[in-house]
């Protein structure tokens, strides 16, 4: 078992651990299937829904039948399919979860939304904006009655994401930073992470996160990718895939944001003749956010020019349920009519969220424990149900742009962009 396949077990551990038993399930819940036996499920739906009275996962397929089997037993699930075909025709689903690796988001995600299915749709949402295009703007969505499609880039779903934007303008951003890695070892060299046919590369995959984040918090477009450097995954694999990222851009404001991500992390030890090729547990663990904003003038203050300037950092903003910090750093700046700094003093404020704050939220204000993936099934199922929840939500054009910049961005480097779907639809 790949060590990646033990994220099923850590949400059942947490389950276990705090004895929270499962709802009772209203008569109208959501019907639940899953396609494929991805490792990703049990954390993005299968515990989330056992805390959501409308959701009731009922079916799984995977391209073999008894490793469905095997996961249907594991995760409770009593309908296991004979394929992804018969998963998505299956008339007593309502939902389709689609955890495929990235090249195959396209395809059967328009499959299911044909079908009538709703689909909550992993990240990337699909392996370029060619197909984002055609996806997100395909007939099958445009009809009064059509189907809900989100891309389930769950931290967007948190009151924590939402609380950092209400801190500032983001007209005043003057440059972010936005880092993530995993350690060195998590995935394998032939992980779908790292296969250019299923759209694999760092920048698909966490870079993703880092980039949208980015989006975010300029709540615009970058004018210009500045620089992009790759490192492809090691020798003996698929070189047109990247094991780790970093690229920078210029925003209309004239701000720049930077972000970096590597799925396989090493070295920063001591002795690093012996010890740069060890797996690095600790630098940009947890992913982490900082928003530097512009300098604010208040005028003479004893002869000198008052300025003060906020940065905020957030510590974990992927995983903002499992552990995060907001933290406000106010630096309160004098400078002399030369523009020398003649004094400086800095304080930090610090904040955690963990449910919708007072007048925010809609009519759930969540619960202390929900995951970013509850809280994204939260909004789904609202959504679905034509409820107004919480506002917390990724638009389809959002959707397009996030994939255009993930394109410019591998342009810019000079590599590939993710290879399109056969079944393209114009
Ligand atoms: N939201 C989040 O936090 C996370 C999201 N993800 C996203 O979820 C998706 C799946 O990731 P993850 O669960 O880690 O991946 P897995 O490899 O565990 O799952 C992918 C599934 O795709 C199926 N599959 C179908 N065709 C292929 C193929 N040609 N090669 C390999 N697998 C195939 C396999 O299904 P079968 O069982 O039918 O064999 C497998 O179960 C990705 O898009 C990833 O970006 C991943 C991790 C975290
Ligand atoms: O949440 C995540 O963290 C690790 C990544 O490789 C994964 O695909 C991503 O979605």
């Amino acid at each position: 078992m790949p060590f990646s396949s033990w994220i099923n077990y850590i949400g059942d551990f947490a389950e276990w651990v705090s004895r929270r038993p499962e709802v009772r399930k209203k008569e109208d819940a959501l019907r639940f299937g899953i396609l494929g036996a991805a490792n990703i499920a049990p954390q993005a739906l299968t515990i989330p829904a056992r805390s959501h009275a409308e959701v009731i996962v009922v079916a799984v397929a995977a391209r073999d039948k008894e490793r469905a089997e095997a996961y249907a037993k594991r995760h409770g699930i009593p309908i296991v399919h004979e394929n992804y075909d018969a998963l998505i025709n299956d008339s007593s689903i309502d939902c389709i979860y689609n955890p495929l690796p990235n090249g195959l988001h396209y395809e059967w995600t328009l499959k299911a939304l044909k079908a009538g299915k709703h689909v909550l749709l992993e990240k990337p949402s699909v392996s370029n904006a060619e197909e984002a295009r055609s996806l997100f703007r395909h007939p099958v969505l445009q009809s009064p009655n059509a189907p809900v499609l989100v891309e389930a880039s769950h931290y967007r779903f948190h009151p924590a994401w939402h609380v950092l934007l209400s801190l500032f303008d983001s007209k005043d951003v003057e440059e972010v930073d936005v880092r993530g890695s995993i350690p060195a070892g998590i995935f394998s060299g032939d992980d779908i992470r790292f296969q250019y046919d299923l759209a694999g590369g760092s920048l698909t995959d966490f870079g993703h996160y880092t980039t949208s984040a980015m989006r975010g918090i300029f709540q615009s477009e970058p004018v210009a990718v500045m620089s992009a450097t790759p490192r492809p995954i090691y020798k003996g694999f698929d070189q047109r895939c990247d094991e780790a990222f970093a690229a920078t851009y210029k925003f209309p404001n004239g701000g720049v944001g930077r972000m970096s991500v590597d799925l396989g992390a090493r070295g920063g030890y001591w002795f690093p003749w012996l010890t740069s090729n060890w797996p690095c547990f600790w630098r940009d663990m947890p992913p982490w956010l900082s928003v530097r904003l512009r300098e604010e003038k208040h005028g003479r203050q004893n002869g000198l020019e008052h300025f003060s300037q906020r940065t905020l950092v957030l510590n974990n903003f992927m995983g903002p349920h499992i552990w995060h910090r907001i933290d406000i750093v106010t630096t309160a700046i004098w400078r002399n009519s030369s523009g020398e700094i003649v004094e400086e003093k800095k304080s930090t404020k610090s904040k955690k969220v963990y449910t919708w704050p007072d007048g925010t939220g809609g009519e759930n204000r969540g619960e202390d424990w929900w995951s970013t993936y509850r809280y994204q099934l939260e909004e789904f199922v609202n959504r679905v149900k034509g409820r107004e929840g919480s506002g917390a939500w990724i638009e389809w054009e959002e959707s397009i742009k996030q994939m255009e910049l993930i394109d410019q961005t591998y342009e810019k480097a000079g590599m590939l962009l993710r290879p399109t779907s056969k079944v393209l639809e114009d």
